[in-house]
């Protein structure tokens, strides 16, 4: 029992939505920046965000074998949501930042260039996995990661990905090939 129990998904979605920092211009003219720690810095915001991905987890058992997540914000919650689902978690990193053997992608992102990489050997064959992040935009992060995924072979698939924001407008959907969920959208 907890005091987010008798909330449906709708009202924690709409509470979070009341709590949302978003910062006009930034980084660049034009973007309009949707903080997701704006939700961590308030207390509530950060319970919710728990009670969440707590239910996103539980919502896949048994239908995933490995949960990933995007640096640097999907590490925020791929754990939470990697221990629900009683499955491991496994990171894709910026670049540089991890060791032992990888395999890595560049792609665009609604403002600016990147690439990311992920250990050769961290999800084993035949694995379901669920891939999360903070936000949607262009798609481009989610799509390299996919790609990153199905770049190691061994039968891995990616069944779901799993944001808690959706720049709608954007069609970021449109470049992913697996089902996508999301909390917030923002047409
Ligand atoms: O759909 P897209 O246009 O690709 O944009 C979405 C990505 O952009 C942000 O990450 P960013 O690359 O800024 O990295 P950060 O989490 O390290 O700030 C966000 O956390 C997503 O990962
Ligand atoms: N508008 C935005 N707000 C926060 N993170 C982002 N990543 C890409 N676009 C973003």
């Amino acid at each position: 029992m907890n005091q987010f129990n008798e909330k449906s998904d709708q009202d924690l979605s709409d509470a979070l939505r009341a709590k949302l920092k978003s910062y006009p211009d930034f980084p660049k003219p034009g973007i309009n920046f949707l903080d997701v720690f704006s939700l961590y810095a308030d207390l509530e915001g950060s319970q919710i965000l728990n009670e969440v991905f707590i239910r996103k987890g539980r919502s896949v058992i048994g239908q995933i074998d490995v949960v990933v997540g995007l640096d640097a914000r999907g590490f925020l919650m791929g754990p939470i949501i990697a221990r629900e689902a009683n499955v491991p978690f496994v990171p894709v990193r910026k670049s540089g930042k991890l060791p032992g053997l990888t395999v890595g992608t560049a792609y665009s992102l609604e403002y600016g260039e990147a690439s990311v990489e992920i250990q050769k050997d961290a999800i084993p064959e035949k694995a379901r996995v669920l891939i999360v992040d903070d936000l949607l935009a262009t798609g481009g992060t989610l799509n390299a990661a996919a790609t990153l995924i199905s770049k190691l072979g061994l039968g891995i698939t990616v069944t779901e990905c799993f944001v808690l924001m959706e720049l709608a407008f954007l069609k970021g959907r449109d470049k992913i090939t697996s089902k996508v969920s999301c909390t917030l959208s923002f047409d």
